[in-house]
């Protein structure tokens, strides 16, 4: 039997996910679907889907087990909630939500449950280079991670939209996640730096360079670009005591012609991740079937956003602005030893 999956927000990202859930992966359908813009649900319902009126009317439906929520960010908590209360698995897009206080009030919500039911969309942890270069820093020959060098350059971000907190509580979310995921350490502290802005980005603040300062000494720079034109360009390298560990260059065909050698870079996330989005679902549906979540959880989106809101403490004061987490619930597994 399928999984029958509830969409809420159909927008861009809600649109490519139904697009691997009815056409790319297998032990899923997508039954419902609900936007605040009916017509784009409507748009976007695959056929014989049902098109609420509400979420809340999506999630209590019966005909919906797991939900997929990929509306704005501040719409996540109620959703989640609801989710939650329902008692039905839910996979939520990145930022969990949008505050402290509401992190916790989702984690209260779910540890009283007494089962993980979320999984946040950090799609990296899924990503096959990802997962091989954790895998060698946690095989352990290259000796501790001393420095994280992330790298996080966006083609372009939608004009008037995406605003100057947006680098730092919307898209460092993703290089928090996979620094505490590639070290096994919890970030404790973070610094905000800003260049000279790029011409391209109007007023936008681009980029800025971001340190986040971890509990067992390490430091990761996170260089936030989000207006380079030439294609969307993530990169990361470790440097350890004994050797360095890098992502490799994506394989893409090399081409040779008059402009010289070269290779073509990903034009979005979309393209890029699309491997890791196929992935961290086929994960999804197989612990969703069995009524929880894996993966990244609540706790992991909670620490995010603790780093987003840190960062944008920090870029105001110009200091290190520390980052205190509450001790970690038992249903999130064991605390990394170094941050306990
Ligand atoms: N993991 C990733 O790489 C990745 C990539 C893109 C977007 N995202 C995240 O996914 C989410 C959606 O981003 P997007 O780029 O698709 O945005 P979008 O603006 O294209 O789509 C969002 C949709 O949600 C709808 N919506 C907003 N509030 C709603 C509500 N209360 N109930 C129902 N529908 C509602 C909007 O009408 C819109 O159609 C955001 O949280 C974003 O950060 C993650
Ligand atoms: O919502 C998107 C998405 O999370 C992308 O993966 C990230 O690179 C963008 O900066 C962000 O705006």
């Amino acid at each position: 039997m399928s999984l029958r999956i509830g969409v809420l927000g159909t927008g861009m990202i809600g649109q490519d996910h139904i697009r691997r859930l009815t056409q790319v992966l297998s032990g899923a359908e997508v039954v419902a679907v609900n936007d605040i813009d009916r017509s784009r649900a409507e748009a976007a319902a695959p056929q014989g889907a049902k098109v609420h009126d509400t979420p809340q009317a999506l999630i209590a439906s019966d005909a919906v087990e797991a939900v997929v929520i990929c509306s704005w960010g501040p719409a996540h908590e109620e959703q989640l909630l609801g989710c939650i209360a329902a008692g039905k698995p839910v996979f939520c897009e990145k930022p969990l939500v949008t505050s402290e206080a509401a992190a916790l009030r989702v984690m209260e919500a779910e540890t009283a449950f007494g089962r993980r039911l979320v999984q946040v969309g950090f799609m990296r942890r899924f990503d096959a280079d990802y997962r091989r270069l954790k895998a060698v820093i946690d095989a352990g020959s290259l000796g501790a991670p001393l420095l994280y060098r992330s790298v996080h350059r966006n083609a372009s971000v939608p004009a008037g939209l995406y605003t100057s907190e947006m680098p730092l509580n919307d898209t460092l979310v993703h290089d928090a996640d996979i620094s505490r995921w590639l070290l096994s350490d919890e970030i404790t502290g973070v610094e905000v730096r800003v260049p000279r802005r790029s011409s391209r980005g109007g007023d936008l603040r681009d980029p800025t360079l971001v340190l986040l300062h971890t509990a067992a000494g390490a430091i990761v720079s996170v260089e936030i670009s989000v207006n380079v034109g030439y294609g969307y360009d993530i990169r990361g390298e470790v440097s350890c005591e004994d050797g360095i560990a890098a992502l490799p260059n994506r394989p893409a065909p090399v081409v040779s012609d008059r402009h010289g050698i070269r290779q073509a870079i990903p034009e979005d996330w979309r393209e890029r991740f699309i491997e890791a989005y196929d992935q961290e679902f086929r994960e999804w549906i197989v612990a969703a079937r069995a009524g929880t979540a894996t993966g990244p959880s609540t706790w992991d989106g909670y620490a995010a956003t603790l780093v987003a809101d840190a960062a944008l403490r920090a870029v105001d004061s110009g200091r290190l602005e520390p980052v205190r987490m509450r001790g970690k619930p038992a249903l999130y597994g064991t605390p990394i030893a170094a941050a306990a």
